[in-house]
């Protein structure tokens, strides 16, 4: 869905999504949230929700019944009604269309827990009554690789707009709404903190797509000629933004990657394997300065700007657990 500029004043929030009078978006408490579930049954199971979960996530079976349940309950009712529109529009034409899929967008800040919320809907979307397919994307694998990222002297503006190949991102999901078979999206590791050369996940018409990552909902600057450019939104048949107070996330990006020198840094090829061997005040030193020069930097300069255009917003409190919900008016 695609705001004008007045509605995204309109839609900006109070930092912590209290209900006012006028605003888009109707409010939610998590107690008032989870009502909305009504008769969803609860297809996973404790030790699958731990296998979905990120490392310092502690969602577990209470959050998801308590939020994505219903957040699963509303999202069918969308799937439907798309459906709906989709096959009333073919008797209109009286010709054949493909059906393309529903597209979901997920923003928010590095560190946030987006990889979890995505991993953990694709699973209870995917086990619906009529199991639809359901495939999920990072944008990572459209950063530029760190080759090119180091002959522009961008390595330190990773994760913001100029560090993607937007162009290739727009390819990527105008394919996916064309109803096109076997669209390649390029995968990203953390391990090399590059790109993989080669190495792609092939998106064979799902019936479903969850698109994930920190630029999700961001436009592009309108170019001189006056033309209009695409934006990666414009394919989204629904948003959610992952929100949580910057202390918070804060906190949860240092101590994640304290916990990534016991784990992941531990591996030679590891691209971080240097901070598993220095001491913690040093390494805590290095996260600190990541998080300030660049993942804050972005988060103020071009993820939060981003938030009203979302349909839902997931505001966490501490223990990543969420709060508060932000639903879009009709
Ligand atoms: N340096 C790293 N090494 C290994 N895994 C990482 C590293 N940084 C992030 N990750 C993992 O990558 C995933 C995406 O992280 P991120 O982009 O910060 O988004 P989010 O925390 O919102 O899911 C998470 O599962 C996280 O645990
Ligand atoms: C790869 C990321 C930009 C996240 O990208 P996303 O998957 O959201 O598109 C982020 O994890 C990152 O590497 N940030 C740069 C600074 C840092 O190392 O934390």
């Amino acid at each position: 869905m695609t705001l004008a500029a007045q509605d995204i004043e309109m839609a900006d929030l109070p930092d912590n999504l209290q209900k006012r009078d006028y605003s888009p978006y109707h409010f939610f408490s998590a107690e008032e949230w989870s009502r909305f579930r009504a008769d969803t049954p609860m297809t996973l199971t404790a030790d699958e929700v731990q296998r979905l979960r990120s490392l310092n996530d502690p969602v577990d079976l209470g959050e998801v019944r308590q939020i994505y349940l219903s957040l699963s309950r509303l999202l069918s009712t969308h799937v439907e009604s798309s459906q709906m529109l989709f096959e009333q529009r073919k008797r209109f034409l009286s010709m054949s269309e493909t059906k393309t899929p529903f597209v979901i967008g997920i923003a928010g800040s590095v560190a946030v827990g987006k990889s979890t919320t995505a991993r953990i809907l694709a699973q209870l979307l995917s086990r619906w009554p009529s199991s639809p397919k359901v495939d999920l994307v990072t944008t990572d694998g459209f950063l530029y690789p760190n080759a090119v990222l180091q002959r522009e002297n961008m390595m330190d503006r990773k994760g913001f707009p100029e560090s993607y190949d937007v162009g290739a991102l727009l390819r990527f999901l105008s394919a996916i709404k064309a109803g096109q078979p076997n669209v390649r999206a390029p995968s990203y590791s953390h391990m090399t903190y590059d790109v993989l050369p080669d190495q792609y996940t092939v998106i064979d018409r799902p019936d479903i797509l969850i698109f994930e990552g920190i630029n999700v909902l961001q436009s592009r600057n309108l170019p001189a000629d006056g033309k209009i450019v695409p934006m990666v939104s414009d394919f989204f048949d629904f948003s959610i933004y992952i929100d949580a107070e910057e202390s918070l996330i804060h906190s949860w990006y240092v101590n994640r990657f304290m916990r990534l020198r016991e784990t992941a840094f531990k591996n030679p090829e590891s691209y971080f394997h240097r901070y598993a061997t220095i001491s913690e005040d040093a390494a805590r030193a290095i996260a600190e300065g990541l998080w300030h020069n660049i993942n804050l930097k972005n988060l103020h300069q071009n993820i939060l700007p981003t938030r009203p255009r979302a349909d839902l917003i997931l505001q966490k409190g501490p223990n990543h657990l969420t709060e508060k919900v932000a639903l879009r008016k009709l």
